[in-house]
């Protein structure tokens, strides 16, 4: 398991919504990579050796008059970190029909039953994309199918994919720990048809795919989408998440430009998970 050291920065933010929203995203976009709700904003946390001393400076919401956030920032160890999430991690339940669930959590008897152990990992089911992905996955049909999971984090959706049936699944990370962490999760969870890589869209040449999922955020998305689009098969499904609803129209833009029309959006808290076909 890897060594990296995370720094955890503890912002406090008035007025909450939406400024919570804003700044996650902003966040996001500048490398942080998980984030924690609280009752006075949000801890985010980003690792050590992504810092850079001037990535606050970009963060145009830290600058506005209209909300109040102020932090404190330290480093957090990573035996620190398993111990709190040990300690706030509850089950997670979608539509009655999937658990995702810890390894120190009872087995519910639920249809699709998960364990997850995310670490630093994004990709609990607590986050609304990550619930809203499994809600796609969930009501739409997967037999057989070849699907691609982009940004696999956890490796919670294509772990719900092959429960679901398809037949041969790609997950792909940026991130080592993701990558580890997928592969880990997935002989948790006794997958046999899920092949994780560590890259990017790099990887991507020479495959194939019926399905693509892709829960990662707005930026990489519309630089990346032309090469998931490239690998799809005629009557293939995609399902894209990560980004707020006032960003549909640039996603939809880009996905009709390539082919792909827009079929489903699924909605949570501002957040949104959209499906398109060709
Ligand atoms: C929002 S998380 C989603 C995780 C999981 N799929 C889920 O739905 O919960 C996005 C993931 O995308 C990964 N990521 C970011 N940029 C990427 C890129 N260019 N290519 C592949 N993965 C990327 C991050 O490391 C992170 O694990």
């Amino acid at each position: 398991m890897s060594n990296s050291v995370y720094l955890g920065f503890y912002f406090k933010v008035k007025p909450l919504i939406p400024a919570v929203e804003i700044l996650i995203a902003e966040l996001g976009n500048a490398g942080f990579e998980s984030f924690v709700e609280t009752h006075e904003g949000v801890t985010a946390y980003i690792q050590k050796k992504e810092w850079r001393d001037d990535i606050l400076k970009a963060i145009n919401c830290l600058k506005s008059k209209e909300f109040k956030i102020s932090y404190i920032s330290e480093e957090i160890a990573q035996t620190n970190w398993n111990a709190e999430w040990e300690k706030s991690f509850q089950p997670i339940v979608v539509d009655n029909l999937c658990v995702v669930r810890a390894p120190f959590h009872p087995k519910q008897g639920s249809k699709y039953d998960i364990v997850i152990e995310p670490k630093m990992s994004f990709g609990t089911g607590h986050h609304e994309t990550t619930h809203m992905m499994i809600q796609h996955i969930l009501k739409n049909d997967f037999n057989g199918k070849s699907v691609l999971d982009m940004g696999c984090g956890t490796g919670v959706l294509a772990i719900l994919a092959e429960k679901r049936g398809a037949s041969k699944i790609d997950a792909i990370d940026i991130d080592n720990w993701c990558y580890i962490n997928s592969l880990e999760n997935a002989e948790r969870n006794d997958c046999t048809n899920i092949s994780v890589f560590e890259g990017n869209v790099s990887l991507l040449t020479n495959k194939s795919y019926d399905t693509v999922i892709a829960n990662i955020n707005r930026n990489i998305l519309l630089q990346d989408l032309e090469a998931y689009i490239h690998c799809l098969k005629p009557n293939s499904e995609l399902y894209l998440s990560g980004f707020y609803k006032d960003d549909i129209p640039l996603i939809k833009e880009k996905c009709n430009s390539l082919g792909f029309k827009h079929v489903e959006t699924l909605e949570k808290n501002h957040w949104v998970a959209l499906k398109f076909i060709n």
